[in-house]
């Protein structure tokens, strides 16, 4: 449990009756604290705005592993908010065990994919989330996975440390290169544009973007065309997938997806795992229906050690690292924190999620 000073005198000068000098009285004075529960040991800048608030009294799994389910059931009884990260399902079980005081939830993550949005509204619970902060970090590992997955680099480093670099070949480890290609957009969000903006000076012929209507304020910012799911599928040379994980894009990139692109064309994902039919993705990369994919999110998470992609050398997969920079995990850190007091004080969050 974090208790703190802070905390102490915030409750002095709201009116609350403490005895700085006794401890009985401090626990008391605390006890009256929202009371938060932190599902992971989340970077600095998050826990620090927390302990300086003096506004709740928190208690977190300090592990950078998750929380057992039945442990997060017994810690998350009685709490005003949660602040957790993807890994944590928030569904009806878990509110349930929470009981009627929980407000808030604030998820350390843009995706939500992870949170029943309708027992959370029926509940009239506040989401927290956090967007924009990521956008860069994102954006940035996914050109270096599709460079990555497009050039070949984790095959020639393979080659070039097991002696397979006999000498210089004219088609040895040739791959596909960005100038003068189409790079198509699966979900045209924030992410989409960031990652296009990136791209363009590779000289990037077109952009093209499909998603469930035209977003031409986005679109702009790139001068990429609106085209159907077919068109993107049929003239993209690379396919990014930038869309939010949801009842409509489970599994959207199937055998209907790969059977139409062309087989010269690269597949990245760095949204979730559950918008790839993976066993279709196996199949369309292991028969040359695509060249290649990179991947950064799988089903499930991790992705078992025996499991087929990893047997494909034209499939690049990394271990959900996107957002991975230290700068970005601490603003994800902070904002989840800030959405997290804001909604316990009952004001508008930084960054709240639209039920
Ligand atoms: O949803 C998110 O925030 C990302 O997947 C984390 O990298």
């Amino acid at each position: 449990m974090w208790c703190s000073r802070i905390a102490l005198r915030r409750l002095q000068r709201i009116g609350v009756e403490v005895s700085a000098c006794s401890a009985a009285g401090f626990q008391r004075a605390m006890s009256v604290l929202p009371k938060v529960y932190v599902t992971r040991q989340v970077p600095q800048d998050g826990l620090d705005i927390l302990r300086k608030s003096g506004q709740v009294q928190f208690e977190m799994w300090d592990s950078d592993d998750p929380v057992p389910r039945n442990e997060l059931l017994k810690k998350v009884k009685g709490c005003d908010g949660i602040l957790c990260v993807l890994t944590e399902k928030i569904d009806a079980e878990l509110l349930d065990a929470a009981g009627p005081n929980l407000k808030v939830i604030s998820t350390m993550s843009v995706g939500f994919d992870h949170l029943s949005l309708e027992e959370l509204k029926k509940r009239k619970i506040c989401v927290g989330y956090t967007p924009d902060v990521l956008t860069d970090a994102v954006a940035e590992l996914t050109v270096a996975l599709l460079l990555t997955t497009a050039r070949r680099l984790i095959e020639a480093t393979h080659e070039a440390k097991t002696g397979g670099w006999g000498t210089w070949r004219t088609q040895w480890l040739c791959g596909y290169e960005l100038a003068n290609s189409t790079v198509g957009i699966l979900g045209l969000g924030r992410i989409g544009v960031a990652i296009a903006e990136r791209l363009k000076p590779f000289k990037v012929k077109k952009f093209i973007y499909t998603d469930v209507t035209p977003r031409p304020e986005l679109a702009d910012m790139i001068q990429a065309e609106y085209v159907s799911f077919d068109e993107v599928a049929k003239q993209s040379d690379f396919l990014a997938v930038c869309c939010a994980l949801t009842p409509e894009t489970q599994a959207i990139c199937n055998k209907n997806l790969f059977t139409k692109m062309k087989k010269n064309s690269i597949f990245i994902n760095t949204s979730r795992g559950g918008v790839v039919n993976q066993e279709d993705l196996y199949e369309a990369l292991s028969t040359g229906q695509i060249a290649g994919a990179g991947l950064d999110v799988t089903t499930p998470e991790p992705l078992p050690t025996n499991h087929p992609l990893f047997t494909l050398k034209n499939c690049v997969i990394l271990p959900h690292i996107a957002s991975a920079s230290y700068t970005t995990r601490n603003a994800m850190s902070a904002l989840a924190a800030n959405n997290l007091l804001a909604g316990l004080r009952g004001e508008p969050m930084p960054k709240e999620l639209k039920l």
